[in-house]
């Protein structure tokens, strides 16, 4: 399932108070992203914990790598943590295509990505069900907290 989405951030009175869009990881295999030129996409460096502003380039792609993407390479690859931050001058437009698996796939290390060196650190969990759940509790005052891949891990 492929799916885009229009983000629309109207300027800010009050950038320092505000984000555009909180602290993130998308739960897909991967995310294209597009935007206007305006800057705002912010990426968080695993080496020192900062955000790092992406500066804009108009015409192109950022590819963001999602949850699935982390599972599937079994964190060869991680999925990456960002945000968006707005500005009190400019709107800003972004269009995000979404990269998902079909409703009924398992999600899984894929046996390319394993060997006895390095066994599988995720048991498989339904797509369908994961994305389901995770749409409904964002708009939902749950007991539980929200479905995280971590429920899936395998600790050694
Ligand atoms: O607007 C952006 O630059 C990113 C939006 C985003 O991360 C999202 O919609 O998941
Ligand atoms: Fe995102």
């Amino acid at each position: 399932m492929t799916y885009v989405r229009l983000n629309h951030y109207p300027p800010c009175p009050s950038p320092d108070l505000a984000l555009g869009k909180g602290p993130h990881v998308d739960a897909s295999a991967f995310t294209l992203l597009t935007t206007d030129g305006v800057s705002g996409f912010e990426v968080r460096r695993k080496s020192d914990g900062e955000w790092v502003r992406v500066r804009p380039t108009v015409n192109s792609f950022i590819f963001v790598p999602g949850d699935i993407f982390q599972v599937w390479t079994n964190e060869k690859y991680n999925s990456l943590l960002h945000r968006v931050v707005v500005n009190s001058q400019q709107e800003r437009f972004s269009m995000i295509t979404v990269f998902t698996p079909s409703y009924h796939t398992l999600v899984q290390p894929l046996e390319e990505m394993v060997d006895e060196q390095d066994p599988p650190k995720y048991r498989p969990y339904k797509w369908g069900e994961f994305f389901m759940t995770r749409r409904l509790s964002n708009f939902m005052k749950l007991e539980k907290p929200v479905i995280q891949i971590t429920n899936f891990k395998i600790r050694e």
